[in-house]
């Protein structure tokens, strides 16, 4: 009988959680951005192979909150730490002080935990690789320090291997054919917002939340007609969404629905709208009513 079970991925915003997270399953389940704090809530992406099941809980990036909605991306982060068999703990850098707040949940929760150093392939020496694991022995008692490339998938059979040894023989938790636990709004509406998150600067990434409105199939051109809401908290911001004569917004609508029709098999007619809604990520209210709550 094939084992199964549940693995959560932390670590500081950036580390390569979502890439490694998508790495693993073979599929884009999160979303990815050069951006700090992409990922703003749990994403759950399932990998089924050999009879085993490993269930993968990506997480937004630990940090300490400054206003509702990073206190709800924290709180999912956190919450993602129990009651799950194992976790990953990604970084791609020496140990620092800003890393304790992350230790300190881990040896909170006393869970069997891999280190992953990941981005691997950007570094330039194997000393580079012991530098990092240097700095963090004697931290926790890591049931293993692997390195790693999200990018490369190097090294996965090992990470693959040394998790499954915290899973645990039994029936699955999945049908074989679930990837993930998000609803096809839900990713829609996210990889609308990557292709903001690539496309702008500075504040406007953070400030931005995608909600698809509606959704219907239109029989007579056989195609997926949606309407999504892009959120911003600021004229100014509404401004550069939409760009000169509209251009921004053409150039997002055409990248994410070429992503949207792929990842989907389908045929979309997207159509975005651009709304100010100030102030929402310190709206504990509105923060959940975007979908980042509980
Ligand atoms: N070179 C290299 N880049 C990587 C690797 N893994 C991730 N990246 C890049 O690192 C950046 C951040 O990746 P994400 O997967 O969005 O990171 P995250 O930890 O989920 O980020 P948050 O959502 O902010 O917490 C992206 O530009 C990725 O392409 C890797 O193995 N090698």
């Amino acid at each position: 009988m094939g084992k199964s079970g549940f693995i959560t991925i932390v670590g500081k915003p950036n580390v390569g959680k979502s890439t490694l997270l998508n790495a693993l399953v073979g599929e884009k389940i999160a979303i990815t951005s050069p951006k700090v704090q992409t990922t703003r809530y749990r994403i759950t992406g399932i990998l089924n192979e050999d009879d085993n099941q490993f269930i993968f809980i990506d997480t937004p990036g630990m940090h300490k909150p400054s206003h509702s909605l990073g206190k709800q991306m924290d709180k999912a982060a956190t919450e993602a730490m129990a009651d799950v068999d194992c976790v990953l703990w990604v970084v791609d850098q020496p140990f620092k002080k800003s890393d304790e707040f992350i230790l300190n949940r881990i040896k909170h929760e006393g869970l069997p935990t891999i280190l992953v150093i990941n981005k691997i392939d950007e570094l330039e020496k194997k000393s580079d690789i012991d530098e990092i694991i240097i700095s963090f022995m004697g931290k926790y008692e890591f049931d293993e320090i692997i390195p790693v490339s999200a990018k490369d998938k190097t090294h996965f059979v090992h990470l693959k291997n040394a998790i499954l040894k915290h899973l645990y023989e039994g029936p699955q938790f999945y049908p074989e054919d679930y990837v993930t636990d998000q609803s096809k709004d839900a990713r829609m509406a996210e990889l609308i917002r990557e292709k903001i998150l690539y496309a702008t600067e500075q504040e406007v990434p953070h400030s931005v939340a995608v909600m698809i409105e509606t959704m219907k199939v239109n029989e007579e051109l056989n195609t997926l007609d949606v309407d999504a809401l892009i959120i911003v908290e600021r004229d100014s911001q509404k401004g550069i969404i939409i760009g000169k004569n509209g251009e921004m917004l053409k150039k997002i609508g055409t990248q994410a629905r070429k992503e949207i029709n792929k990842i989907f098999d389908l045929k979309v007619h997207l159509t975005l709208w651009v709304k100010v809604k100030k102030d929402w990520r310190n709206d504990p209210q509105t923060v959940t009513r975007y979908g980042y709550g509980d």
